[in-house]
Order: C-alpha cells, then structure tokens, then sequence
C-alpha cells in the first residue's frame, strides 16, 4: 500500500521480525502470543489480526491466516515480503485414526495438496514438505512438555463439510474413497491450511512446518469435549524457541 503497509496484514517491515507462528483462527492470536515475552496487539484487516512479542530478544508474529489455502497463502506472501524467513502453522484438525486420542498433536512431516490454491503455484507432484529442523523442533519441544504427539503426514482440503458430512453432497461416493485413499496411505489427521503454509513457502525460500492439534474420531462423532489448546500453543512456541536459539548459537560461532 502507499503507506509502505502490506496489502491484506497492515504490518509493515518494521512490524516483523524473522520469525512467525500462524493460527487459522483469530480468536488464538492473543492467547499463542502470550506465551512470547512482552506481547502486543500490532494490526487487525479481515480475518489477520498480528500480535508481537519476544523470545530470546529475537521478534516473533502470531498472525492469523483465516480459513482454507487462499487467505493463507496470502498471509504467507505478505509475511514474506516483509522479511519473516520462518513460519510455523498452528491450528486444529480431525484425526483420520481410531488409535489417535483426542488433543494429540500431529507433528505436520508433510501435506497432501487436496485443495486448489498450491496448484496455482506448482503442479501436484511437487511435494509439500515440512522443514526437517522445525520437525525436530517441534517433536523436542512436545517431548520436553509431555504432550502427546506424533509424527505424520496431514490431509488439507478445502471442504471442511465435504470431509465431515460427505453423504451430503454430490460427490460422496469419491469424498468417502479419496479419503479412505488418503488414510490407507498413512495420513493421520486432516485439515485446511497446512499444504499453503509448506508450498508457498517452499516457492518464497522461507522454512516452514506446522502442528496441529487433533479431534479424536470418537469425539467428532459424538460432538464430545473440544480438546486444550493450551499444550498446543506451548509446543509450537517451545519449538520457536530451539529454532531462535540453534540460530543465535550458529551466528555465535560464525562470528567466533
Ligand atoms: O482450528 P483451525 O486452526 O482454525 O483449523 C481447522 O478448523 C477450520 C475448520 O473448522 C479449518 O480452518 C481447519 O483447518
Ligand atoms: O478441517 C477440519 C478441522 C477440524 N476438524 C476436522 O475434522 N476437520
């Protein structure tokens, strides 16, 4: 914008740091972000509301991204352009196991591309992957919290009816396969943002990964308890802060 003021964030380069976590919802925006050091409301346009704060004296955002692959390729885009080189997606989904408890984490290893907005970047053999240093990040910090986790691939669609009601609608017969596809092939938990996240940032050069968090099939079934966000929240900026931390102690020994 004229106003140096990113198009659709309204943050500009001064805003941001290196570092950005990525909630869909923006109702999550305030509580991720109280986990960083001195947190503060940035900007709000549409459905990206910013927060800032600190960890190890290094700038992290929380901004969200809205819902489905569009907005947050945008979201991707626009943090990019002003300088953030690391970005973790941190959202919900539904597990796609019955041995998968309700509020375990998926460490996000990599993405189906079920949805539209990554095809108009790369065709669909591109894979899109989750960065293998904040995997690990992410695996360490839910180790040292003993949150329950597990690696894996995740589904991202952009139907969340077409998932959760697929009888409804006129392709049922192929929603139900695909994802009995998708199962087979070992994908633990399905959602909407994930595969924007990895493969626009795959094109941007920015590292990416993502953990969600995952409703148990008992519990979508039988509309049971929401699981915490809370463990959530603290993984993902525990993993933040190992990243942050390798990078301080790699600029300490190459200026040694
Ligand atoms: O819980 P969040 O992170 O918003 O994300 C999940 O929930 C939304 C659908 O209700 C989709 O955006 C899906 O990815
Ligand atoms: O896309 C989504 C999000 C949450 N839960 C689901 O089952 N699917």
């Amino acid at each position: 914008m004229a106003d140096g003021r990113a198009h659709h964030l309204h943050l500009t380069a001064g805003d941001v740091g290196g570092y950005a976590l990525l909630p869909n919802n923006p109702d999550h925006v305030a509580a991720l972000a109280a986990h960083l050091d001195d947190p503060v409301f940035v900007a709000r346009n549409r459905e990206f509301e910013t927060w800032r704060g600190t960890l190890d004296r290094e700038t992290v955002v929380v901004t969200s991204t809205g819902v489905g692959g569009p907005s947050t390729a945008l979201a991707v885009e626009e943090l990019a352009a002003l300088g953030v080189h690391t970005m973790i997606r941190v959202g919900v989904s539904g597990s796609l196991r019955p041995d998968i408890g309700n509020g375990e984490l998926a460490v996000v290893t990599a993405a189906i591309r079920d949805e539209g907005t990554t095809r108009q970047y790369l065709p669909v053999e591109f894979p899109a992957v989750a960065s293998i240093d904040v995997v690990l990040a992410l695996q360490e910090a839910a180790v040292a919290g003993g949150v329950p986790h597990r690696r894996g691939i995740v589904h991202t669609k952009d139907s969340y009816y077409g998932e959760m009601e697929p009888e409804r609608m006129p392709l049922a017969a192929a929603l139900v396969e695909r994802l009995d596809i998708w199962r087979r092939g070992g994908a633990i938990s399905s959602e909407m943002e994930t595969a924007a996240v990895l493969v626009v940032g795959s094109v941007l050069d920015v590292r990416t990964g993502g953990v969600v968090l995952m409703w148990s099939e008992d519990a979508i079934r039988d509309g049971g308890p929401a699981p915490a966000v809370e463990p959530l929240f603290a993984t993902a900026v525990g993993a933040l802060r190992r990243l942050v931390a390798a990078h301080v102690e790699a600029g300490a020994a190459g200026a040694a």
